[in-house]
């Protein structure tokens, strides 16, 4: 509903021989084939009175309209935060939240379940938000106050509206209270949007982003420089800019934990595959403390662990969703067998139209480096450092969904890790 870009309705071999040419004559093709997958202007997002409200009138780069605009903001994001030498230089940060997470797991080691789910948002956060803000965002009471606005405000993103799709019918939505709650993260999101600016422009530097210079230049820096000196020829005002950040909280955040909750809750579920996981890392790390990105190249079984999270379903912004549960396209789709890409060549990038998490084209997600560096890096510390168990209460772990721009777990992810002596 409201969503022309499902690619299911074509034939596989169809679309693969399309992409196939398409890939060989060049950009052209290329545009042509997307406009045959995609019936509306494929470029553009559907628009919707709650993105509106809530992303400054279109002004992000998820959901602004295809031209100049959305191609400056994107390669301000890819140059400046997601480009793969970009997410290298941020490799300390997930060192340093990684240990941080390791010790707060093993404070409870053997006696108390650990909350998954929480730890995983907190975590994606800090380090999205250490890369691109230079600072965390989440302690305190105004962090804590701040990712829960972060969670509605994706809910909200995530609901569909009756006004969205009948116009007519929009009176519901006041009715019901749905407008109210939209107004209310909007402002709420605003004032905290325009802390982070001030905060920028008034505080001395290493207050402000005690880890810039660590990193070098630093993205919202570039923003506000932008902005105060319009020095890339397209209108950037203020309100592009607290978009473009909370593009950043968001996309950074809510896909990136949710893939890790879904990969350990397979996992738990999984006890063979969580086994065959961890003796690949072990056996690659030895009795090192710290993992390595050229450990992480040789951890194909990891890779392919991620893969099957993401094909097993963890995306609704386009229908990826229905595509990767298509009995055409995978052998046993409900199962999750990360050793069915074994001995193939699919992958996540949009080349391969039967696993497209991160989307495809033009409007395909920057943030596949940033993303997966932060999520590999994680998962392999965890399954090196720790066993893991349900806790002893959980008998049959429960898989309900909750819906949202990423569909997450409805309950928290709770686990058992007992400390491994390597
Ligand atoms: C596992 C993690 C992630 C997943 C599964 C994911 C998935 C997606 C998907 C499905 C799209 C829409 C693509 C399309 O319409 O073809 C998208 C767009 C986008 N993503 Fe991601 N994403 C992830 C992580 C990130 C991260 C870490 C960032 C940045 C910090 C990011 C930034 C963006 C942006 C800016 C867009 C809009 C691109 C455009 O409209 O041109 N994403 N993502």
């Amino acid at each position: 509903m409201g969503n022309m870009r499902n690619t299911k309705t074509l034939d596989k071999e169809w679309r693969n021989d399309i992409w196939r040419n398409s890939r060989r004559q060049g950009a052209h093709a290329r545009g042509i084939l997307e406009d045959i997958i995609y019936p509306t202007r494929p470029t553009d997002r559907p628009d919707s009175r709650v993105n509106r409200k809530l992303l400054y009138d279109n002004k992000d780069v998820a959901v602004a309209p295809y031209g100049e605009y959305w191609r400056q903001l994107k390669s301000i994001c890819v140059l400046h935060l997601l480009s793969n030498k970009r997410v290298q230089s941020f490799r300390s940060i997930r060192e340093e939240e990684t240990t941080l997470l390791v010790k707060k797991i093993r404070e409870h080691s053997y006696s108390n379940s650990v909350n998954l789910s929480e730890m995983f948002t907190e975590y994606t956060n800090d380090v999205v938000c250490r890369s691109a803000f230079g600072r965390k965002y989440s302690e305190g009471e105004n962090g804590k106050k701040f990712v829960s606005l972060l969670k509605e405000f994706l809910v909200l993103l995530g609901t569909i509206s009756i006004g969205t799709f009948i116009p007519c019918l929009s009176w519901i939505d006041r009715v019901n209270g749905f407008d109210a709650r939209v107004d209310m993260v909007a402002k709420e999101l605003d004032e905290f949007l325009e802390g982070v600016i001030r905060e920028r422009m008034e505080k001395p530097l290493e207050q402000a982003a005690p880890d810039r210079n660590k990193n070098g230049e630093n993205f919202v820096d570039i923003l506000l420089d932008i902005y105060l000196n319009n020095s890339t020829g397209v209108a950037i005002d203020r309100d592009s800019i607290k978009a473009i950040i909370l593009d950043v909280f968001s996309a950074g955040t809510d896909t990136t934990s949710t893939v890790l909750e879904w990969a350990m809750t397979e996992l738990l579920r999984h006890p063979i595959i969580m086994k065959k996981l961890q003796n690949e890392v072990r056996e690659i790390v030895k009795d090192k403390h710290d993992i390595t990105d050229n450990d992480l190249e040789k951890m194909h079984y990891l890779k392919d662990v991620i893969k099957e999270t993401l094909r097993s379903g963890t995306m609704v912004l386009i229908n990826a969703y229905a595509i990767s549960r298509d009995c055409a396209n995978w052998d046993e789709p409900e199962k999750f067998r990360p050793d069915r890409f074994l001995n193939s060549s699919i992958d996540y990038k949009g080349l391969d139209f039967e696993l497209i998490p991160f989307g495809a084209g033009r409007r395909g997600c920057p943030g596949i480096a940033f993303a997966m560096a932060t999520n590999e890096f994680l998962l392999a510390n965890l399954v090196h450092k720790f066993d893991w168990k349900l806790p002893d209460d959980v008998k049959d772990m429960d898989m309900t969904e909750r819906p949202g721009v990423a569909i997450h777990r409805n309950v928290p992810l709770l686990a058992v890790a007992n400390q491994y002596h390597y």
